[in-house]
């Protein structure tokens, strides 16, 4: 059995969870295939690719939840500071436990997965305070309802009386958030945290995500198919794909001048600001393989045009650039200045 609190290893101060050679596996094949990266101290981590790439399972990974019926090996560690570091993966229950609410928590997509039904709003929160902090019963109270106003639910006090399912949709994700951030945590994991809302709340719900987990310190490990979310919210992005690690780097860097291939098809086929008449968004071709039919190289390589051989055939492991970025591509010193031609079917202008 792993040990469940280990020797620090030698990593830099400001690496909150280190991620070593992941794996994550179903009956229908491996999920998640040797992936490692870190998440530092404070930062906004987005995650993204497309469906089926093991963004959700790696995001729950990193608060060592595992699916039932899934196998894991490889390493997530939570550091310091000032206490031993914590192994998660193969952690104890207890262990997890001692970690969910205090260090680390989860904001899901649908928010009343995370509230109970049977209790309210102000209950649920004040028994999430008094879980970590020890404090009385009126003081955990007030607490929680401060915690609801700083989310941004009025009349708080009332509010706190009502059962999640008296809040509209955005309410409840304010509550979540509430719920994530009160105890002050190392790291939050927020897995599609607006899909569910309204189009019009989503700005409003990630602007405010963001700043609770600032506010607490938190880093936020954001997963997202959204890559304009990316843009406006993030500090560093994991580009995923097929369970592997295809780029990652600083948001500004990777979606200005992306280094993957697969990078640049995503970046091609979001709309562009100003649409020209009749141009036809450049689009990567096909889908990505499943689980269960994994081809031998590099996963994107039936979809990538500047693949050969060796992608075919060959794994590529992520690699440091140049410019300090890290990238799982055997050619991507050969993407073009303007990747997106690429991926251009056709264009037409009227
Ligand atoms: N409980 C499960 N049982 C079996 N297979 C699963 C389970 N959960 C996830 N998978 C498989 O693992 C792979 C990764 O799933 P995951 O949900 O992490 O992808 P994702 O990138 O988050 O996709 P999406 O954006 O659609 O949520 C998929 O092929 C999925 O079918």
């Amino acid at each position: 059995m792993k040990p469940e609190s280990v020797k620090p290893e030698k990593v830099s101060s400001d690496v909150l969870l280190s991620v070593r050679d992941l794996r994550i596996g179903f009956d229908s094949g491996p999920a998640v295939r040797g992936l490692s990266f870190d998440v530092r101290r404070g930062e906004v981590l987005a995650v993204v690719g497309e469906s089926g790439a093991g963004k959700s399972v790696t995001a729950r990974a990193l608060l060592g939840m595992v699916p039932r019926g899934a196998s894991l090996s490889g390493s997530v560690r939570m550091h310091g500071p000032g206490t031993a570091d914590v192994e998660l993966v193969g952690a104890q229950r207890a262990t997890l436990a001692a970690l969910w609410g205090r260090r680390a928590a989860l904001v899901p997509q649908d928010a009343l997965s995370a509230l109970s039904p049977v209790h309210t709003v102000g209950d649920q929160l004040a028994a999430a305070v008094r879980s970590v902090r020890g404090l009385s019963r009126g003081r955990a109270h007030a607490v929680a309802v401060a915690a609801l106003e700083k989310v941004g639910i009025a009349d708080a006090a009332r509010r706190a009386r009502a059962y999640p399912h008296e809040f509209s949709g955005g309410m409840r994700q304010r509550a979540v958030i509430a719920m994530a951030t009160v105890n002050e945590p190392e790291l939050v994991v927020a897995d599609e945290p607006t899909t569910a809302l309204d189009p019009e709340l989503r700005g409003q719900i990630l602007d405010l995500l963001v700043e609770r987990c600032d506010a607490a310190g938190a880093a936020l490990v954001l997963v997202t198919h959204d890559l304009g979310v990316v843009r406006s919210h993030a500090d560093r992005v994991l580009v995923m794909y097929a369970g592997r690690h295809a780029e990652s780097g600083p948001v500004d860097e990777v979606l200005t001048r992306p280094h993957a291939p697969y990078t640049a098809g995503l970046l091609a086929s979001l709309p562009p600001d100003e649409p020209l008449p009749g141009r036809r968004l450049p689009a990567i071709s096909g889908a990505p393989p499943t689980p269960d039919a994994l081809p031998p190289g590099c996963a994107f390589a039936p979809r990538c045009p500047l693949a050969d051989e060796r992608c075919r055939t060959e794994l590529p492991e992520p690699e440091e650039t140049y410019d300090s970025r890290a990238v799982s591509c055997h050619r991507w010193r050969e993407l073009p200045e303007s990747p997106a031609q690429l991926f251009l079917e056709k264009v037409t202008t009227a």
